[in-house]
């Protein structure tokens, strides 16, 4: 599986989505299974979507203590998902104490940690007690992750280049807040297009409404599929 695409499926009800991703092919994208959705549905929807060939990111960005943490760590991997992860405010304690319950199993699950919300800017920062610029939140947040063993991180694609300066290319950059240029930015505020994210170093762009909430899911798939083989074609440094 080569693809970076990750498309999140943001709906209340399995079996609204279920047209979707029938349309959907494992071979061009995984799929985000979130709060929502994982809420009202439970483990069925990890079982269906399993069944029908897909790797899911279960993406319930789990902070608490390091105790509770580990033990729903283990239960998302247990059910075989592709990706989970955790919030990196939680602290270096809980981190390791994730990544330790993978390895104690022998669950191959990658775990990654979530930096800033990319909904968030520097003044949302501000009013949350943190006087850091969203950039370099991100970064001390990062270093603590990889610290901790983690496998990369979530962050906007606008942190990706320095994030793979300092961390490499191998140190995941999962990256939400994907706008292509038909696309609303809704509620994100760190946004960049698919083709932007891939030349900055984001390893997997997760997108939700732009394809979920368009008019034809299918042709906003193939554009931004479009956008990233122009990215291939061209090479990272053009454009
Ligand atoms: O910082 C974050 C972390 C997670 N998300 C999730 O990604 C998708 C984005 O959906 P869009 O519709 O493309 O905005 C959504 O499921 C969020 O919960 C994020 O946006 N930002």
């Amino acid at each position: 599986m080569s693809s970076p695409l990750i498309v999140a499926l943001d709906h209340a009800r399995l079996e609204t989505v279920l047209p979707l991703v029938d349309a959907l092919d494992p071979r061009r994208c995984r799929l985000k299974v979130g709060k929502e959705l994982f809420t009202r549905e439970g483990p069925a929807v990890l079982k269906s979507l399993h069944a029908r060939g897909f790797e899911v990111f279960l993406d319930l960005k789990f902070h608490d203590i390091p105790n509770t943490v580990a033990a729903a760590v283990h239960a998302a991997a247990d059910q075989g998902v592709w990706m989970v992860n955790v919030h990196a405010g939680g602290g270096r304690a809980m981190m390791s104490a994730a990544r330790e319950v993978l390895k104690r199993h022998g669950l191959l699950t990658r775990l990654i940690a979530v930096t800033v919300l990319t909904s968030m800017d520097d003044a949302g920062l501000v009013e949350v007690g943190v006087d850091t610029p969203a950039a370099d939140q991100v970064m001390r947040l990062a270093q603590l992750t990889q610290d901790a063993g983690l496998a990369g991180v979530v962050c906007s694609a606008r942190e990706a280049a320095a994030l793979r300066e300092r961390f490499g290319s191998d140190f995941l950059k999962v990256t939400p807040g994907i706008r292509p240029a038909f696309a609303q930015t809704d509620d994100q505020r760190r946004v960049m297009t698919p083709a932007e994210a891939i030349r900055a170093g984001s390893t997997h762009l997760v997108i939700g409404r732009p394809v979920t909430r368009a008019n034809d899911p299918m042709a906003a798939l193939s554009a931004i599929e479009t956008e990233l083989a122009e990215v291939e074609r061209t090479g990272p440094g053009e454009g």
